[in-house]
């Protein structure tokens, strides 16, 4: 039988989280009751239900996401879940569970609020005022179908030693899906090792993989341990697995049927215990068409096969990501924190990526740096975009003039203009031979400009770049 249905249920086993949460519900005209553990709600719920839990993960007893899937079951309020963990398999499993939200700890208690009002209104997360959590610099972030799905396979994959095949564009975050697997695995405590086989001459790749012997080979004067030793228990990340020369493919293919391996020059059999995960922005299909890949180490690595998408096809991400860009680049770099206006969001919004996550995530350090108020405007965005195409120069020079004007120098713009003149000037007189007439000619100046600008190089200096 249920009574009440206008209240708030906290529960989480910290009362200092409580308290303060309990104190801003309140102030913003709401009920609260606060719960120490999941049986005291159990307990309640026979009484009454509430408008919305707000639950902890990981209390004494109970898990709160038994309280979750127990809500959604019997068509109770909304529930929001907030925890410390914000790892991918605790946040998958609160949604799959059939939270709306999830509050990473610490969090901000106006967004608290802003969630709490959110989920009462029954407005979709994504369409609303965006309140972001702070996450760790790690977290794998996503509202998206799409990477909510790529949660759920890490979750349910993590556990386990198959091998996995990571896919999708540049930046698509392949190496951060590769850390969250090891991360949710029982060799989270062993190390994760990275190993960019398109990084290493391929001629090095071998050793750099197995190892190897003093002696082995000029230059090897001390006996080198491989990313596989180094990897022992842990997990092997093998980056752009793709462009692996066919010869080390065959070599990898052995240790992996077998276990074992010898260092370069080295008698000793090696048995590793290591979990491989490989990643590609290639279609490695393809490769094998190609017969540039071999079809049986692919099926050896692809057992489970975790796809990114492209940012622009997951555009729901991208307020998430880059408010949380933004919010840890001036954390990181001690800057004022700053944030975007609706406009702006909506305008990043609709931006391709070609760089994906990893663009936005520059874009969004640009910002932090340079967007001259505390509000960013889609004005701000303007030059710094992907298809602008003055966008490299004007970045490096906005870069230098917020860095000259923080540094105190005054008169940065007769610098910078004579730094603009000068380098067109030079680049126009080499491409026409020194001929001052033509070089003019070719910038769209007079030959009197040009000969003036050029003579006045000599008493200022340009700007360092
Ligand atoms: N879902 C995400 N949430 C938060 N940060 C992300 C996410 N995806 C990517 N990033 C960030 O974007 C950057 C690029 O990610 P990552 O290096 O994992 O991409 P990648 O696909 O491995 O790139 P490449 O193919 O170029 O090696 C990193 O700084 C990473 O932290």
């Amino acid at each position: 039988m249920t009574e009440q249905r206008s209240d708030i249920w906290i529960a989480d086993d910290d009362r200092g989280v409580r308290f303060v949460l309990a104190e801003v519900l309140r102030d913003a005209g709401l009920d609260v009751r606060e719960f120490g553990d999941a049986e005291e709600v159990r307990a309640a719920l026979r009484k009454a239900s509430p408008a919305l839990l707000l639950t902890d993960v990981r209390m004494p007893g109970e898990d709160g996401l038994t309280l979750v899937a127990e809500f959604k079951t019997k068509g109770l309020g909304p529930v929001i879940v907030m925890s410390a963990f914000t790892d991918v398999a605790t946040t998958a499993a609160a949604y799959r569970a059939g939270a709306v939200d999830y509050l990473a700890k610490p969090f901000d208690l106006d967004q608290a609020v802003a969630a709490v009002q959110r989920a009462l209104a029954d407005v979709p997360a994504s369409s609303a005022a965006p309140a972001v959590p702070p996450a760790p610099t790690h977290a794998l972030l996503g509202e998206s179908p799409a990477m909510r799905e790529v949660f759920r396979l890490i979750g349910r994959v993590a556990g386990s030693d198959l091998n996995v095949l990571v896919t999708g564009e540049t930046g698509t975050g392949k190496e951060l899906v590769a850390r969250a697997l090891h991360e949710e695995s029982p060799r989270r405590d062993k190390p994760f090792v990275a190993l960019n086989t398109a990084a290493i001459p391929s001629e090095l790749l071998e050793s750099e993989l197995f190892g190897h012997e003093a002696g082995a080979f000029t230059g090897a004067t001390r006996r080198h341990a491989g990313r596989f030793e180094q990897a022992e228990g842990g997990t092997l990340f093998l980056d752009e697995i793709g462009d692996m020369p066919l010869a080390l493919q065959t070599r990898l293919l052995r240790v992996l049927a077998g276990g074992e391996f010898y260092r370069v020059g080295g008698r000793e059999l090696i048995r590793g215990n290591v979990r491989i995960i490989a990643a590609t922005h290639q279609d490695l299909d393809a490769r094998v068409a190609a017969g540039q890949f071999r079809a049986d180490l692919k099926h050896r690595l692809d057992v489970v096969r975790i796809e990114l998408p492209p940012l622009r096809q997951r555009r729901s991400d991208i307020a998430l990501l880059a408010q949380h860009f933004l919010a840890s680049a001036a954390q990181e770099l001690h800057l004022p924190p700053k944030r975007f206006s609706r406009a702006a969001l909506k305008a990043i919004g609709q931006r391709d990526f070609p760089g994906n996550v990893r663009e936005l995530e520059n874009l969004c350090r640009r910002l932090a740096v340079i967007a001259p108020g505390n509000e960013i405007l889609p004005s701000d965005l303007g030059a710094t975009g992907a298809g602008s195409t003055a966008g490299g120069w004007t970045e490096a020079l906005r870069e230098w003039a917020a860095q000259a004007l923080a540094d105190g120098e005054v008169d940065i713009h007769t610098r910078a203009r004579e730094a603009l003149d000068q380098t067109l000037l030079q680049i126009a007189l080499e491409a026409h031979e020194g001929h001052r007439q033509h070089a003019a000619a070719a910038l769209g100046v007079g030959r009197n400009t040009l000969t003036r600008k050029l003579g006045s190089s000599r008493t200022r200096r340009p700007p360092k770049s």
